[in-house]
């Protein structure tokens, strides 16, 4: 049997997201593809809204049907109710009919490739066929309320109950290339000779093949100079347990997070509502309904459902010109009623339905959007979460005024903010400056060492913030979806007004309006001084797209102090080498969409032997994946590349020139990025449109401090979250780590170190290596916790904007499926066996069978790690 086409499985998956099981979509969408003559692009307007449709009504039919067959006493009251279905089940497609009337222009009636109205024509009359109705422009949105339940209450009380999964992902292999899945790897240069021999060969030609380390500094303590030569990876230097600073009891805190991502997202206020017009005071309602209260007769009319209910419709003038023309049948069937009125106005634009089934159809209609050009769809599941993230902050503790029509409103709003929002949307708009966020949002005396010490997020929009004075509006405005640019712009310690702004920027600015600088700023502020302000309910502040949560079950310890960054950040020295030109040499402008629908791989692809690294799911390939695994655990084991003369030996100076030990080849992944052609929707840009899964941080029963976890069930390959901190030196970091030992401050620190320039031939000096420390800024990165061979995740680099390997993203994804709940860890590379390293490595206590802490017999632990490399 063929693999079914990658629109069927999102049509699949949409249809899960509204919970429809496969079963019952594909024979209805098989339907429905005869009916529009597969014409994909009417099926997947408006999420799949003509499906959804068409599902409905296949099941009403088949549920009359049904009860004809079982009561034939029924048939002609059902032939009846029937008629009246025919009412009670299309408030949709009259809102729809609405919304064309409105519609200023035909470009909002979401034209095919041709003309748009020749696209909705046709469908339009086979719909009717089918019981379909036309497909919608983009001003509305509709929610399916059934039964289930959905895993945001879990967020927001941050109890533990396992919350349903919304999404069940399909691991099946896309047939996204014809070319295999493996990173090529080539024949093996003639100073080479690969140890083992079932590797496959490697060349020099690709950096995979070029001298490489292990990424990962292990913790044996040295320093970082001496960690590098020795590829080592993370570096653990606390000694001490886990020592949480008390929060701060400020509740109020929950609120500035809100202010803060709206201050960032450029809110489009909705308009005033007219107050006036008594006709808007009511709420359309499908009876009956626990929101009314207090009916009052009005003139309205409303249209009689079978099962005895009611659909109001609102009478306002345009809405009654606009109801003429739905069907005639409509009309006739109205009947007065009275309508449920609430206190607050104008709620023309959310309209509540019901089906025959007992389906509740909420229809919110965002009139502001009317018109606008710059409008797009955004995905359910994105203004579900964005909702949810509001509510989390805004309605913590609920109030006796609280009012659904404000739940409501602010649905619409994010809708039309996700709508409006540029491509390069949410993420960029979210992450918008931390400078600026956090100028807004933290106290006097964040304000004050943000002078002393500030960064900007790498692949973001940065802006230019000298001094918390300067002025705002000389900020460089956001960039428009397609490309950029960072640059690097130094400010000098000893002059903080001063910006030396790199002048290959001041040039690309004049084709790239959008392009971006990073603000390296110098100055590093004590520990003892950086007191920032927890948020406890949401530990990114507002910085993600999603809250991310924290529990503590096990004793009264509140999260650490840090500040929450979403993006790296650059200190001082460390030299982040990208510019548009150079981004231009690896010469991806021949990509379009979404890269991996593409025929032709891009040249993102080409980078890494001619595959893309993820599925049409946004999973890592499941081949890619294993390889990453299994090199992590057992890298011996893996392709060594072994030079004549070894550049690392040689740097060792010690005169005598040992043989090459051997460097890994690297597996990574390159995505594409503001300089490709294709949109920020591509199924190439995964770890840079930022966490998107429901995390938690809490108190691990076992010791271990706090850890993270998943409040939703993850498949295998699943992004989580990328290692964020401040990007370093090794030799700046060495300079922290002794500061801070100095200073007897044992808290702890979290650097890890980036195997900078893996793909350079030569050793790169400690002033050059670059690092990660998310000691002091971070993401939730810096609470994941250790587990030796088994851990839950996988760090897998990611190139986005660097064409080099200098700089990387450290990213993580799921070594295998995770359950809700489930604690996500990470191997550190910990050789517990190093009793060499200055700094003792903590007590393990991951609890995995095959821990590396636990003292057995060498053949039992060599036949542990066989169990789980094997
Ligand atoms: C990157 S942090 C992880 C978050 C940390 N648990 C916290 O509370 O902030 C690394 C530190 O966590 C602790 N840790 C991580 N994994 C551990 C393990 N398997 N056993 C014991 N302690 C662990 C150690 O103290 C380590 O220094």
């Amino acid at each position: 049997m063929a693999p079914p086409n990658a629109r069927v499985l999102k049509a699949f998956r949409a249809m899960k997201d509204l919970g429809i099981a496969e079963e019952v979509t594909k024979p209805v969408l098989k339907k429905l593809l005869k009916v529009y003559d597969k014409n994909w692009e009417l099926i997947e307007e408006e999420n799949y809204r003509a499906l959804v449709d068409a599902i409905f009504d296949t099941q009403e039919s088949e549920e009359a049907e049904k009860k004809k067959t079982d009561d034939p006493r029924r048939v002609e009251a059902l032939e009846e109710e029937n008629q009246v279905d025919d009412d009670s089940i299309r408030p949709l497609k009259r809102l729809r009919l609405k919304n064309q009337e409105n519609q200023a222009s035909p470009s909002m009636i979401s034209p095919g490739p041709s003309s748009g109205v020749a696209m909705l024509k046709k469908p339009k009359v086979e719909a009717d066929e089918v019981g379909l109705a036309e497909a919608d422009p983009q001003h509305q949105m509709q929610l399916v309320t059934t039964p289930q339940k959905t895993n945001s209450e879990t967020l927001r009380t941050g109890t533990h109950s396992v919350p349903e999964q919304r999404i069940t992902r399909s691991r099946a292999k896309q047939p996204v290339t014809s070319q295999s899945l493996t990173v090529q790897e080539k024949s093996v240069p003639p100073q080479t000779a690969p140890v083992n021999e079932s590797c496959p060969d490697v060349t020099k030609e690709t950096p995979l093949n070029s001298i490489s380390s292990p990424m990962r500094l292990r913790a044996r303590g040295k320093t970082p100079q001496s960690a590098q030569k020795e590829n080592i990876s993370i570096s653990e230097r606390s000694s001490g347990g886990t020592k949480m600073q008390k929060p701060m009891a400020d509740g109020g805190n929950v609120f500035l997070t809100k202010q803060k991502i709206r201050s960032n997202l450029a809110l489009i206020k909705p308009k005033d509502e007219p107050t006036d017009d008594i006709s808007q005071s009511e709420v359309p309602v499908a009876n009956p309904d626990p929101l009314a209260q207090g009916n009052s007769a009005s003139g309205k009319t409303c249209t009689a459902a079978p099962d005895g209910q009611q659909l109001v419709v609102p009478q306002s003038a345009d809405q009654t010109a606009q109801d003429n023309d739905i069907a005639v049948s409509t009309a006739e069937k109205r009947i007065p009623c009275k309508t449920v009125e609430v206190l607050e106005k104008s709620i023309e634009d959310i309209e509540v339905a019901s089906t025959a089934l007992g389906e509740v159809k909420i229809s919110v209609s965002c009139k502001s959007a009317i018109g606008r050009p710059d409008f797009h769809m955004p995905s359910l599941d994105d203004v579900i979460r964005t909702v949810e993230a509001q509510c989390l902050r805004s309605y913590k503790s609920l109030d006796p005024n609280f009012s659904l029509k404000k739940l409501m409103k602010d649905m619409c709003e994010s809708f039309l903010e996700l709508g409006t929002s540029s491509s390069n949307e949410l993420q960029e708009n979210i992450n918008v400056n931390p400078d600026i966020g956090m100028l807004e949002s933290n106290t006097e005396l964040d304000s004050a060492n943000a002078t002393d010490r500030q960064v900007v997020p790498l692949n973001a929009p940065i802006y230019i913030t000298c001094d918390p004075e300067m002025a705002l509006p000389e900020v460089p405005s956001l960039p428009p979806p397609c490309s950029g640019v960072a640059d690097i712009v130094q400010l000098d310690a000893g002059n903080k007004n001063q910006c030396i702004v790199n002048l290959e920027r001041e040039i690309d600015n004049l084709d790239h309006s959008n392009s971006q600088s990073i603000v390296v700023f110098q100055n590093q502020q004590s520990t003892e001084e950086t007191k920032f302000v927890d948020d406890v309910y949401d530990i990114a502040k507002g910085h993600e797209r999603v809250v991310i949560s924290f529990a503590n079950d096990v004793n009264s310890e509140c999260p650490p102090s840090f500040r929450y960054i979403p993006r790296n950040v650059v200190f001082q020295n460390a030299y982040v080498n990208f510019s548009l030109a150079r981004i231009g040499e690896s010469g991806c402008g021949t990509c379009s969409d979404n890269c991996l629908l593409s025929l032709t791989p891009c040249a993102c692809s080409h980078e890494t032997g001619g595959d893309y690294a993820y599925t049409l799911e946004g999973l890592v390939k499941e081949e890619l994946l294993d390889e990453c695994i299994s090199m992590n655990r057992d890298p011996k084991k893996h392709c060594l590349y072994y030079c004549k003369e070894c550049p690392l030996e040689r740097s060792k100076n010690d005169g005598i020139l040992d043989a090459c030990k051997g460097h890994l080849v690297r597996k990574f992944i390159k995505e594409c990025w503001w300089k490709c052609g294709c949109s920020k929707q591509c199924g190439n840009r995964v770890v840079q449109r930022g966490i998107s899964r429901k995390l938690q941080v809490f108190m691990t029963p076992g010791g271990k401090g706090w850890g993270l976890r998943t409040l939703e069930d993850l498949p295998k390959g699943a992004f989580v979250c990328e290692y964020v901190g401040e990007v370093l030196t090794n030799a700046e970091l060495y300079d922290r780590v002794s500061e801070r030992e100095s200073l007897n401050n044992h808290s702890h620190s979290y650097p890890v170190l980036l195997d900078a320039d893996w793909g350079s031939e030569r050793v790169l000096k400690d002033e050059e290596a670059l690092c990660l420390d998310a000691t002091d800024y971070g993401n939730v990165a810096r609470f994941i916790n250790h587990r030796c061979f088994d851990s839950t995740m996988v760090e897998i680099p990611v190139e986005v904007e660097t064409p080099d390997h200098h700089y990387y993203h450290l990213a993580f994804f799921t070594s295998r499926k995770v359950k809700a709940l489930e604690e996500l860890t990470w191997d550190y590379g910990i050789d517990f066996d190093d009793h060499e390293h200055p700094v003792k490595a903590f007590r393990c206590r991951c609890g995995s069978k095959f821990c590396r802490n636990i003292k057995r017999s060498s053949r039992s632990r060599s036949a542990a790690a066989r169990k789980v490399t094997g």
